[in-house]
């Protein structure tokens, strides 16, 4: 369990988390998320004490990191996977902490070869890839076996099959019991993997709550196929729908997707007017639109290239 209440810290003149409160449960897996520069990293250390709140507080299992009696065993972290000597490799690190943690000997080949990096594990650390590197950060996180994990951006580098594999690993920790809070910017991703979301914005929490209710406050939408589009834009326009026309693929639009108005009320508007539909599917909110109308004031930092189609998809169908 992690408690955050009224957490603020300032680098500067520059608030970077302001008055941040949220609760991670055990037996959930709660994404994290934040536009760059939104404080994720920042919160994730003062919950490790590895820095000082200028005011509220950070508890793991009620207490501060740093009252923690066998802090290994209790909490694990991946904050950055470069953490390692590179001279040093992974079953010498993992050795040295151990050790270091009264851990057995035997924990250190186990999560070597929970990772996959049984066959690496002599290696020198220097001569790893960014997956390797990330492979060994979650090593480390696992090593004291503990009960609350905290993994920043832990996707980061790992191929389709170590991205499979760790959405996995983090539904099984969750359904151990244990409490995992996972920062990622890979919302695809991320509505697979997680039962919570909390997402934040210039140090501020914007949403907080189950996967479902964050994306049953996106409006429900429909996609629409006619050859009399512009006609039955104007329509349902005036019924009170929004319609934004899809034009790729064709030169004259006949696609569209509809918000503000059901699949059936579409139909009967069409039906009434004697125009042909060829195709009117409801599409399920995606958590990346969810995500993007919820942190549109909070981005910092913008790029200027074009806006990316809509990420929803067809609803599943009941039959
Ligand atoms: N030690 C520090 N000194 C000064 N500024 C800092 C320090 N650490 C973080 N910041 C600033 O605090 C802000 C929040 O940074 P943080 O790394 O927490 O964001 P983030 O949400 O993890 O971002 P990203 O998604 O890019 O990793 C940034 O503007 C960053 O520059």
């Amino acid at each position: 369990m992690i408690e955050v209440g009224g957490l603020v810290k300032s680098y500067g003149a520059r608030r970077v988390l302001d008055g941040l409160s949220f609760t991670a449960v055990p037996g959930r897996v709660t994404a994290f998320l934040g536009p760059n520069g939104a404080g994720k990293s920042t919160t994730l250390r003062m919950i490790l004490g590895l820095g000082t709140p200028d005011a509220g507080h950070a508890l793991v299992h009620g207490v501060p990191y740093a009252a923690l009696r066998d802090p290994l065993r209790t909490v694990g972290a991946l904050l950055d996977a470069s953490a390692c000597h590179p001279a040093r490799s992974p079953h010498a690190h993992l050795r040295w902490l151990a050790r270091t943690h009264r851990i057995p000997r035997e924990r250190v080949t186990e999560v070597l070869d929970l990772v996959g990096l049984g066959p690496a594990a002599r290696r020198p650390v220097r001569g790893f890839s960014l997956g390797m590197r990330q492979r060994l950060g979650i090593a480390v996180a696992l090593l004291g076996d503990p009960g609350t994990l905290l993994l920043d951006e832990p996707m980061n580098g790992l191929d389709p099959e170590g991205i499979q594999w760790l959405r996995g690993l983090l539904r099984a920790l969750a359904d151990e019991g244990r409490t995992v809070l996972v920062s990622s910017h890979l919302m695809r991703e991320m509505a697979v993997t997680a039962d919570h979301v909390l997402v934040i914005g210039r140090g501020r929490v914007l949403a907080d709550g189950s996967l479902a209710s964050l994306l049953a406050t996106d409006p429900p939408a429909v996609r629409l196929v006619t050859p009399r589009l512009h006609e039955l834009a104007g329509a349902l326009r005036t019924e009170g729908g929004q319609v934004a026309y899809d034009e790729t693929g064709e030169g004259t639009a006949r696609q569209a997707v509809v918000t503000g108005l059901t699949a059936a009320r579409i139909g009967d508007i069409a039906a009434r007017n004697a125009w042909s539909v060829h195709e009117l599917t409801p599409l399920r909110p995606s958590l990346e639109e969810t995500y993007l109308r919820l942190t549109a004031e909070a981005v910092e930092y913008r790029a200027t290239t074009p806006v990316s189609p809509s990420t929803r998809q067809e609803a599943a169908v009941h039959a």
